[in-house]
């Protein structure tokens, strides 16, 4: 199995890397192309995958071919390796908002097609995506994508119409968390720690609650109980995050990420 990467930059090559990792692929076994000068030489380079010399190059060497290049370039990149679609081939799709319907209309009849949302965690094998199939891909080759997916971390199977959630959840997700981590550490400094045990702490803070809810398989409001002592610190912090529209800004974050996906389906 050959798998072709159009466009390697953030996601593509967090993809590659993470599937190389897990030992899913051999590099040998990997294309990658990418207009932007040397970004797919350089993983070449340290990853030792082939670089093709243009999109059609590397549909013609591929089995699954996976397009992790821009939303707005989707449509132009299958008009440009349409010819080279036959039956057997898989085409997987990373692109935010850009429908199976829309991606089929611009491939033969009977091209097969699975759309995934991944997310950068998946570099270290710790991804969250989600994954739909279009109507002429089999349960083999759902099964293969899933495969993929699940060596670089979790993989839900979802309705195409589900995957505007996915992306405003997981997809977007580890941005918010980011913003979290840096929003925990600033006051933490502010409060007395250096930048450098803030960060560190903030950081395990998130990692540990989250390992938190997946071992002992409680709610997070049990699990926040457990934390909350009766007229104690936490109490107080509840109580300030909730004034200042701690939950409802993340509700609206999430839902803003949502309707923007599906404003690029919309768009495309
Ligand atoms: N970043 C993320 O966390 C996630 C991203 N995604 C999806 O992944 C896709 C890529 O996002 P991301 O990696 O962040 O974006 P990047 O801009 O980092 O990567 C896209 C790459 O595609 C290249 N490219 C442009 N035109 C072509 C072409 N004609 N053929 C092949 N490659 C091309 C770009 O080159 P150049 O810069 O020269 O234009 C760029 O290097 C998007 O569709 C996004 O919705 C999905 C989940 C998470
Ligand atoms: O910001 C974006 O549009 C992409 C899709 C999900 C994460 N990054």
């Amino acid at each position: 199995m050959t798998i072709g990467f159009i466009g390697c930059g953030r996601m593509g090559s967090a993809l590659l890397e993470g599937a190389l990792n897990a030992k899913m692929v051999q590099a040998s076994e990997v294309w990658g192309y990418d207009p932007f000068p040397g970004a797919a030489e350089a993983l070449s380079e340290r990853l030792g995958i082939q670089v093709a010399q243009d999109n059609r190059d590397l549909a013609a060497q591929s089995d699954l071919i996976l397009l992790a290049c821009k939303p707005y370039q989707v449509v132009e990149i299958l008009q440009e390796i349409k010819d080279l679609l036959t039956e057997d081939k898989l085409i997987l799709s990373i692109a935010a908002g850009i429908t199976i319907p829309t991606m089929q209309s611009q491939c033969p009849d009977k091209t097969k097609i699975i759309r995934i949302m991944p997310n950068t965690p998946s570099l270290i094998t710790q991804g969250a995506s989600g994954i739909a199939a279009g109507a002429h891909a089999t349960e083999q080759d759902l099964a293969q994508a899933c495969k993929i997916m699940k060596s670089v971390g979790l993989v839900e199977v979802v309705d195409e119409d589900q995957l505007d959630a996915v992306t405003s959840l997981s997809g977007s997700g580890p941005a918010y968390i980011y913003t979290l981590i840096e929003s925990l550490a600033g006051q933490a400094q502010q409060e007395g720690l250096s930048a450098d045990a803030a960060l560190r702490l903030a950081t395990q803070t998130v990692i540990g609650a989250g390992k938190m809810v997946e071992a002992t398989g409680m709610s997070p409001a049990e699990l926040r109980n457990q934390v909350t002592s009766p007229g104690g610190t936490t109490l107080a912090g509840l109580e300030a995050l909730s004034a200042n529209g701690f939950e409802s800004s993340i509700k609206a974050g999430v839902h803003a990420a949502a309707e923007r996906s599906r404003e690029i389906a919309r768009e495309s």
